[in-house]
């Protein structure tokens, strides 16, 4: 056992970390210039910084999000960026029509598309599961349903153009902490599904490739707003997890982990030891001052 947590632990975390990130030295941010990209959630915190990634890189833009507002706003900024091309569809992904007319618009717009971000989620709660289940139903049409249409509606372009989904998920559809239960059932859903699909394109020898990315805790505005006065760590920046996240799509990587090092040593001491991250979880948080609802 001792050698086991010595040498062998060691090392395998060395390889996983080769394994997942030496592609990123071949990342190139001409990669992007002139492709066609959708980003879900872009009006706010880390769609809005992917949006002003992909602006810099010349990419063409097609953002969407509730309000219309912030998105002229983010718009016009891609613009100034040097994007090659940005659009907005306002619109709540709790409507069914939503993800066949943004697809429609990309169609008309561009002929094709490159790229699906999968990144917007609806509002729930950092607290304790109430019982509310009409939330939970809501919540996975937001979160999860919708991914499935978005790619189903892209798929056909995608296959064409040879191109990539990203789906931003979290820790938390890997590990399930307090807090969540709504939000973490819609992130392990993803996971579940898109490794599932990911698997039948190989088979069926489709090249479009499926990022997962498994996030921890970002410093955008309704994160920090939802959780620091449970959580005492200090946030990641949202500008280098937008980064990180479209550096692992273009290198069509199966899965992207940031912060990487918070983030891969949780998931390491889940497979070794899932009571004992279960219980540094909770002692971690300030329970106290969770708001019941
Ligand atoms: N921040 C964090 O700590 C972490 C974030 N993540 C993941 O990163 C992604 C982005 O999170 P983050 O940037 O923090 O979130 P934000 O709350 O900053 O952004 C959410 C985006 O989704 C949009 N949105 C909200 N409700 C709907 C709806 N019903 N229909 C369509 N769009 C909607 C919002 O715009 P509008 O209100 O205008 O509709 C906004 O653009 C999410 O998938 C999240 O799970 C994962 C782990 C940690
Ligand atoms: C509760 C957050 C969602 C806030 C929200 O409703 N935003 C929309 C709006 O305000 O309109 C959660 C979004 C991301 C979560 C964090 C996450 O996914 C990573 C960690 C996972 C861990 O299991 C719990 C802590 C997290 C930092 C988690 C906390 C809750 C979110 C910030």
């Amino acid at each position: 056992m001792g050698l086991l947590l010595k040498v062998f632990i060691p090392l395998l975390g060395a390889a996983l970390a080769f394994y997942f990130y030496s592609a990123s030295e071949n990342f190139n941010e001409e990669m992007l210039r002139g492709k066609r990209v959708i980003v879900t959630g872009a009006s706010s915190g880390i769609g809005e910084q992917m949006a002003y990634h992909l602006a810099r890189m010349e990419a063409h833009l097609l953002l969407t999000a509730r309000t219309e507002a912030k998105l002229q706003k983010v718009v016009k900024r891609c613009l100034e960026l040097g994007a090659a091309s940005a659009r907005y569809v306002s619109g709540s992904m709790d409507s069914p029509t939503l993800p066949e007319e943004l697809l429609r618009e990309a169609e008309n717009t561009w002929g094709g598309l490159d790229m699906l971000i999968l990144n917007h989620i609806g509002q729930s709660g950092f607290t304790y599961f109430n019982g509310d289940v009409e939330h939970v139903r809501k919540l996975m049409e937001i979160n999860f349903v919708s991914y499935v249409a978005l790619a189903t509606a892209a798929l056909p372009m995608l296959k064409e153009s040879e191109g990539s989904i990203i789906v931003v998920s979290s820790i938390a559809g890997r590990i399930g902490g307090p807090f969540t239960a709504p939000y973490s059932a819609t992130k392990f859903a993803l996971d579940g599904f898109f490794s599932s699909l990911r698997q039948e394109l190989i088979i069926d020898k489709v090249n479009v490739s499926i990022t997962l990315c498994i996030l921890g805790y970002i410093d955008t505005e309704s994160a920090v707003r939802a959780v620091s006065h449970v959580i005492p760590d200090a946030p990641a920046p949202k500008e280098e997890c937008a980064l990180e996240i479209i550096r692992g799509g273009a290198l069509r990587q199966r899965e992207v982990r940031y912060p990487p090092r918070a983030v891969g040593s949780m998931l390491l001491i889940r497979s070794l030891a899932p009571e004992f991250l279960d219980s540094i979880i909770r002692s971690s948080y300030h329970v106290e001052n969770v708001r019941r609802t």
